[in-house]
């Protein structure tokens, strides 16, 4: 990254603890100062020793001096390490607050594991370049300027020759810095890739470990850790060139000071304690110039951390649509069902990738239940990600209240929507912590009340805790069915107008099985409920079905209009819907015919009356199909 923006981001930083870092600052070097009249004090030391004069004073004078300079020190160190600690807060804060808002085709894109190394891990170097190692550089600067000036007042040919070696030394510091920062970037890429290993492992630790595959995550995982290794044994190897250099530099020039400085001693040029006074000022030295290469390593590293946080800070986030958003999620507000509409919607998930939308429309007024059927990767679920706008569309428009949903403030849309998605809806915590994270204010009679629509009563009562019972890592200690009720509960305690929910395709037992379909039937009641449905016993109970294929709507109808009217979803009913009873067809995709057939139904259907809904012929001949397939016929909930 260029060295302006890299000092840009850095000063954005540090500007908020301005008074705190020159508090540190000032501290800090009137404790360096008292140092550097310790040489002098040290001559007039020196001095004295053979002469009459006590010497008493000055000793106690300069024990004052170093216990002074100490402990004022030691406040400056730690007022600036506070500061640092509180330049990692502040950048943590902001780096979180933007990646909660990222879109999700970027979450997508970056494995999460490396966006939380760049929160945990890239911020915690900020720490070395935001505060110290400015400081550091400021008073190195200011005290090598003073003992230079000291020098130059005791013996302006030794300081000639002590600058000579230093300059010769330094100038070969200019090739290391650079190669600092690339090892640390790389080091700290490799972190980043750690994480994304351990999250992609312990997030599927169940598949890992039925798999046998410990050993091999392990192997990724160590294949990373054995980059971090080596990308930061290549930095210290750099950054111990550079500290080793300043003593090298003061070495070489102690000796050519001593070689000099004698023969000026000999010659009576100098005395011998002007010569003790160089020496010394020589040796303390060390201390600014290892400051200044020190500042400067830690910013090499800093801009490692920086370039890696602004990458993430580069990810697009969701624009808030409508009205600013406040920070604050917009508290749901309970109000009647809301409409739905698909306009001519094509959406692709990237350029790169092909259309998984290709003119989708579709009409759903407010109310009742609507289900979605269609072949594996017909676009069921993305039609929820658009309504939802976790994805923009890239033509047409997706209306929920007749309104645009780009026009909607985006918290005001999601408040409006419950959403239960179809993998792990279960999150870690208690019980109440997951049924209350839609909506914290939910009351005890609220969450009751929701309990029993879910079914989810019993399931308490057994629980040893009750609502206080841990779940497990993303609802490990639930079963498929109620981890699922969970969710819609969760979903529900929103008070949506509208309920999204995408159906587990797993197979659910008849009491689980039951207790979803009484739950759906009873949310359709009093919200619109969009489901994408995998079982016969959902699809029975809609109001209305899309039928999906490629992309595109081929039908819409009842379930008794399509069975005979439409030959996908009579082969969808006949053979893929997941039932309990026996001689109901199992779920796969035997018999689903292929993308080929797409576009050859209507599309754009309406679904209620006059649309080409209306032409699926063949309607109420439906009910024997059904109850062949292994239930009972159309259900009014
Ligand atoms: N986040 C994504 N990024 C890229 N492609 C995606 C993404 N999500 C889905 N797809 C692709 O889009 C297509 C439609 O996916 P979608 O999940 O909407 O299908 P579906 O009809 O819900 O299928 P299923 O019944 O199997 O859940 C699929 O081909 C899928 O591979």
């Amino acid at each position: 990254m260029p060295f302006r923006r890299t000092w840009r981001i850095l000063y954005c930083h540090i500007r908020p603890h301005r008074a705190a870092i020159a508090l540190g600052g000032l501290l800090t070097l009137i404790g360096t100062l008292t140092g550097l009249v310790q040489p002098m004090a040290a001559k007039e030391l020196v001095g004295r020793l053979g002469g009459e004069g006590s010497i008493t004073g000055l000793l106690v004078g300069l024990t004052v001096l170093v216990v002074a300079g100490t402990a004022i020190s030691s406040v400056g160190a730690y007022v600036l390490e506070r500061t640092a600690e509180s330049v990692v807060l502040v950048a943590r804060r902001q780096l979180v607050g933007r990646l909660l808002r990222l879109r999700m085709p970027a979450v997508e894109r970056v494995p999460p594991g490396d966006l939380m190394s760049r929160v945990t891990s890239d911020t915690t170097l900020l720490r070395a370049v935001t505060t110290r190692s400015m400081v550091s550089a400021a008073t190195g600067a200011l005290t090598l300027v003073g003992a230079i000036v000291m020098m130059a007042l005791l013996d302006p040919v030794l300081l000639g020759v002590t600058l000579g070696v230093i300059v010769l030394i330094g100038s070969a510091l200019g090739l290391v810095l650079p190669r600092i920062s690339k090892a640390t970037q790389q080091a700290q890429a490799s972190v980043g890739a750690i994480s994304a290993a351990l999250e992609r492992t312990f997030g599927a630790f169940r598949t890992v470990k039925a798999s046998g595959a410990e050993a091999r995550e392990g192997a990724v995982i160590e294949a990373a850790s054995r980059e971090a290794w080596r990308h930061g044994v290549r930095a210290a190897k750099w950054q111990s060139v550079a500290m080793s250099s300043i003593g090298l530099a003061v070495q070489v020039s102690f000796l050519a000071v001593l070689g000099v400085g004698g023969a000026r001693v000999a010659s009576g040029t100098v005395d011998i304690a002007t010569l003790v006074a160089f020496l010394l000022y020589l040796f303390y030295l060390i201390d600014p110039i290892s400051h200044l290469v020190e500042a400067a390593s830690a910013y090499q590293v800093g801009s490692a951390a920086i370039a890696r946080m602004a990458e993430a800070e580069q990810l697009e986030v969701e624009s808030t649509g409508g009205e600013p958003a406040d920070g604050e999620a917009a508290t749901p507000v309970a109000g009647p069902p809301a409409s739905v509409a698909f306009e001519n919607v094509s959406f692709r998930y990237g350029p790169e990738l092909a259309p998984v939308h290709h003119g989708v429309s579709f009409t759903v007024p407010g109310g009742g239940l609507t289900a979605f059927v269609g072949p594996s990767g017909a676009g069921k679920t993305t039609v929820f990600g658009l309504i939802e706008r976790f994805y923009e569309v890239t033509g047409g428009r997706v209306l929920v209240d007749g309104e645009d949903v780009r026009n909607w403030p985006l918290d005001r849309l999601r408040a409006t929507i419950g959403f239960v998605e179809q993998d792990a809806p279960v999150l870690a915590g208690t019980l109440r912590e997951n049924l209350v994270f839609a909506a914290p204010d939910a009351t005890d009679a609220q969450i009751a009340e929701v309990l029993a629509r879910t079914k989810l009563d019993g399931l308490v009562a057994r629980l040893p805790e009750g609502l206080q019972t841990p779940v497990g890592h993303r609802g490990s200690k639930l079963s498929g069915g109620e981890r699922q009720r969970v969710a819609i509960a969760r979903a529900l305690l929103r008070r949506p107008r509208l309920l999204l929910l995408d159906e587990a395709t797993s197979q659910l037992d008849a009491v689980n099985e039951l207790a979803l379909r009484e739950t759906v039937a009873r949310a359709a009641e009093s919200t619109t409920v969009l489901v994408v449905a995998h079982r016969l016993s959902t699809v029975t109970l809609a109001d209305r079905i899309v039928v999906m294929e490629a992309g595109r709507v081929r039908a819409v109808g009842t379930h008794a209009e399509l069975v005979s009217g439409d030959p996908l979803y009579g082969e969808l009913a006949a053979t893929q819907f997941l039932a309990s009873a026996p001689e109901s067809g199992a779920a796969g995709d035997a018999g689903v015919p292929g993308p080929g057939r797409a576009g050859s139904g209507p599309e754009g259907d309406e679904p209620d009356g006059g649309g080409p809904g209306a032409s699926v012929p063949g309607a109420r001949a439906a009910g024997g199909e059904v109850a062949a397939a292994g239930r009972g016929g159309p259900a009014a909930g």
